[in-house]
């Protein structure tokens, strides 16, 4: 390490509690996304709680209750505001402390760059390497972004971070970073992937009938992608690609089965390319210093004319309701934000745009509530208030356990007949009714 750096590094390094000192009322702060959650500096702003007032705390998707959030049960001191709604920003909202950012993922770097500024940019990060360098490890995403606005960039540095190759702007130099707190040895939070359904497997097999020796995947979180990465792992595939939002778990597993091996990709060939992380201990491991993997900011990955780039895509994401008219809402239930758009409109629309290449809303018929009751997510209309995460216009292939079928080129009365053709069975007549009366029977 040269002498420069370190001299740089120990006039840096400080305590959590100075780190965030100086915050004032109507402050701006960014925190790391998703599991890469900056505690220390989270837990030092929340002790600042009696001095300020109307501090905004925005992140991508909180993986873990804020402290700030957790002092200040009546939200007189800090508004949170979520970039993509997880469970944590789910709970908030109900109680009114948490507001949702729209926005269609690929745009997030350019809308913070355009209209954003942050008092503080505070990140979790792996330790400096001998050059100066911090790595954004699992959380490249909308980081670097984040950076360039902020009057102020703290990072917190954990060990179990693991060293994400790019790419690009996978990491950040000593001289643009203002403090720097070290103390976090804590495992990263671990995402197993849910347990497959026999209604995942069904839903999967249609899927896999659409996957060819070369396809380039994306696979989100959840039990469907994964239960078709097991598929995939089963199947006589061969040369399969990744390019995709979030690496997960059964993309280990694919690569180290010999499945993955990128080949017949156009752009990032033989690398599997993604925006952020999130998994498993399996995934970080494997993610460490390994050049089979190159981590980039979302304004690429995401981005439909990048997507587009490599053939046949199959981006596979999941859905709350679609409508007769083939609107997919993915992000609420009636008004309640659920979700966000995430990067399912980049993929679906990227997707189409690859030669060869498949977008695919997978999502179960029905839905039980928490009284029991089953309902149907294919209804005559979305219920009152759902936000339409993907126009009509832009959806290709839907599949649920009863059948896939493909909508482009179909009118609006081929749309209703095919989405009833694969709804419950028990809500099909009612559904052909329906769709009769809004003449599109
Ligand atoms: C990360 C990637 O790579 S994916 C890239 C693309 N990104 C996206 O597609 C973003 C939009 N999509 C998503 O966020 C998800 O796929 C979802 C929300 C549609 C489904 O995700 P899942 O994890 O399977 O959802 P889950 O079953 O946990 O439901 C989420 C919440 O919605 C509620 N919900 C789901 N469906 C319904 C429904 N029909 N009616 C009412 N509530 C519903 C659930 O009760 C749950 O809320 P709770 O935690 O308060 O109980
Ligand atoms: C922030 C993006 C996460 C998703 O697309 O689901």
């Amino acid at each position: 390490m040269s002498e420069r750096v370190e001299r740089e590094y120990e006039l840096k390094r400080t305590g959590a509690a100075e780190a965030m000192a100086g915050v004032k009322s109507g402050d701006r702060i960014f925190y790391g996304e998703f599991t890469l959650f900056p505690r220390l500096c989270d837990a030092a702003l929340a002790a600042q709680k009696d001095g300020v007032t109307g501090v905004n705390v925005d992140s991508v998707c909180f993986t873990q209750m804020p402290k700030v959030a957790e002092v200040d049960p009546d939200g007189n001191h800090f508004i949170l505001n979520d970039w993509h709604f997880g469970g944590v920003s789910r709970k908030l909202h109900k109680q009114g402390r948490c507001n949702y950012i729209p926005l269609t993922y690929h745009q997030g770097p350019r809308i913070m760059r355009k209209y954003q500024d942050y008092d503080i940019v505070v990140l979790t990060t792996g330790p400096m390497d001998e050059r100066g360098y911090f790595n954004y490890g699992i959380s490249n995403s909308m980081a670097s972004a984040a950076v360039d606005k902020a009057r102020r960039v703290v990072v917190e540095v954990n060990p179990n971070v693991p060293n994400c190759l790019g790419g690009n702007q996978e990491s950040i130099h000593i001289t643009r970073v203002d403090a720097v707190v070290e103390g976090r040895t804590d495992t990263l939070v671990q995402v197993p992937a849910a347990n497959a359904s026999d209604i995942d497997r069904s839903i999967a097999a249609h899927i896999m009938e659409v996957i060819e020796d070369g396809s380039c995947l994306q696979l989100g979180i959840g039990a469907l992608p994964n239960v078709i990465g097991s598929m995939l792992a089963d199947s006589d595939l061969k040369d399969l690609g990744v390019h995709t939002e979030m690496l997960v778990d059964s993309c280990v597993d694919l690569y180290e089965c010999g499945k993955i091996t990128g080949a017949r990709k156009v752009i990032d060939k033989y690398k599997m390319a993604y925006t952020f992380a999130m998994g498993t201990q399996k995934l970080y491991d494997f993610l460490h210093n390994n050049p089979t993997c190159a981590s980039y900011p979302v304004h690429y990955i995401n981005d439909p004319k990048i997507v587009a780039l490599n053939p046949k895509v199959v981006a596979v994401n999941n859905a709350v309701a679609i409508d007769l008219y083939s609107q997919v809402c993915s992000e609420s239930a009636g008004t309640r934000q659920v979700s966000g758009t995430g990067g399912q409109l980049d993929f679906i629309f990227g997707a189409f745009g690859s030669k060869g290449g498949k977008g695919i809303i997978g999502i179960s018929s029905t839905y039980t509530d928490s009284k029991g009751e089953v309902h149907s997510r294919i209804n005559p209309t979305l219920a009152p208030g759902s936000i339409v995460t993907l126009p009509r216009s832009l959806v290709q292939y839907v599949a649920t356990e009863y059948g896939m079928v493909q909508l482009k080129g179909k009118s609006t009365v081929e749309r209703a007949q095919a989405l009833i053709s694969i709804a419950h069975p028990d809500f099909r007549d009612e559904l052909a009714n329906q769709a009769a009366a809004m003449g599109i029977g």
